[in-house]
């Protein structure tokens, strides 16, 4: 079960949104639309799911629909025909009341503009939304201070917010959401009043807090690196339309149109290729218990390798080239202890790309890609690295 489903959601702003959506399905363009009828399209046809514990971005141009699209989600805006379902719920069903109840329990939101009360204290700005869900003074104040002490800001709950700078009034905004301790947040461009340096400060930290809190993420930006950054899924999109959906990696190599081509066209691949999509599969494995030096060997000269990477229970124990295989077998050797090297470098499946470069320049060896078992996953060659970037038009 999703815990965000969106079916077929389209959202004419004007009185009669009936022959717009009609020219909608003549395949009529949102300014043909606009002429004709003089209702602007917000949202049209718009399905995604978001999943428990993930951060999907919601990317595109200013006018492009990312907010009439996430204000749909908790019916800020009401949309003009589609459904919403929260944990198979059908928001789009509820009544005013039923809305009110859910959207307390379901949703928080963290705006571009921090929407802070200047008059009001870091932690009575925190405390507002439970003060407007009746929640009692000392319950409040716990949970208020919880999540300013989760943001970073203990110490600032009396300061008020022209004392704070853009990035600590951002946090204060993040820390009233986060004290509602909604399942959903909802960050409509969150992060992008700050300046760049405090904007990175600010998106390591939510991911940081992510790690812990798991929550489910809808996170608006027009901005293609902090979605990279952020988004375990993008939802990139035009004139209301959902022109791609996909993982960051998907979005680069695969790009649906011209208009996603141009999107990503200025983006550094190497840094948002990991080694899992440039990692090939070991043409040949050595068992610690099962292959002594001469089998060892054979399998390399068959495989026109010259190196070999070695299991033992399961795990990726060493690495033995071909030169010390035979050593080995000159020697009488038997097993494969003694010329199994430790080591190599290996990395972890989702090591940045350009990150593999400078430990394959110093090493004529292949790089094991393990995972958090030490299990084998991959190997890296030079040759597959740069064929891999090549292949994806990383030049
Ligand atoms: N209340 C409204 N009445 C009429 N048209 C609206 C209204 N709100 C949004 N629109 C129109 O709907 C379209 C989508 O707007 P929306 O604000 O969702 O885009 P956005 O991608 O979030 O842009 P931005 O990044 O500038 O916030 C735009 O053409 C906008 O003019």
């Amino acid at each position: 079960m999703h815990k965000i489903s969106i079916e077929n959601l389209y959202k004419i702003f004007g009185p009669h949104p009936e022959k717009a959506l009609r020219l909608l399905e003549q395949g009529k363009t949102k300014d043909e639309i606009m002429q004709n009828t003089k209702h602007g399209v917000g949202v049209a046809n718009a399905s995604f799911y978001v999943d428990e514990g993930e951060i999907v971005v919601i990317m595109g141009l200013s006018g492009s629909g990312k907010s009439t699209l996430v204000r749909c989600i908790n019916r800020l805006i009401e949309p003009t025909s589609g459904k919403v379902f929260v944990d198979n719920e059908d928001v789009t069903a509820l009544s005013e009341e039923e809305l009110r109840v859910f959207r307390q329990k379901h949703f928080g939101m963290v705006f571009q503009n921090f929407a802070l009360f200047p008059h009001r204290t870091v932690l009575q700005n925190v405390e507002y939304g439970l003060e407007i869900q009746q929640t009692e003074p000392q319950e409040r104040k716990e949970r208020g201070m919880q999540a300013i002490e989760q943001v970073g800001l203990k110490g600032w709950e009396a300061s008020y917010p022209s004392q704070l700078s853009g990035g600590m009034q951002q946090r204060v905004g993040l820390a009233r959401a986060l004290a509602l301790d909604a399942d959903i947040m909802l960050m409509d461009e969150a992060f992008s009043a700050l300046d760049p340096l405090i904007r990175r400060d600010m998106q390591d930290e939510l991911l940081m807090l992510q790690e812990e809190m798991q929550k489910t993420i809808v996170f608006i930006s027009h901005d293609l690196d902090e979605a990279l950054r952020l988004g375990d899924r993008i939802i990139l999109m035009k004139d209301g339309v959902i022109v791609q959906e996909g993982t960051a990696e998907e979005i680069l190599t695969s790009p649906a149109n011209d208009y996603v081509v141009r999107f990503v066209e200025d983006v550094d691949m190497s840094k948002v290729l990991t080694a899992e999509s440039v990692m090939v599969k070991p043409a040949e494995m050595a068992y610690y218990k099962t292959d002594g030096p001469k089998s060892a060997l054979r399998k390399m000269k068959t495989a026109g390798i010259s190196s070999i990477f070695v299991r033992k229970d399961r795990q990726l124990a060493g690495m033995v080239t071909a030169a010390d295989a035979a050593e080995a077998l000159k020697r009488g050797d038997k097993t494969l202890e003694h010329v199994m090297t430790e080591n190599f470098d290996s990395v972890a499946p989702d090591t940045p790309a350009n990150e593999l470069f400078p430990l394959l320049a110093d090493n004529n060896y292949p790089l094991a890609v393990v995972n958090e078992k030490n299990k084998l996953v991959g190997i890296i060659i030079k040759g597959s690295l740069l064929a891999g970037l090549a292949e994806r038009g990383v030049s």
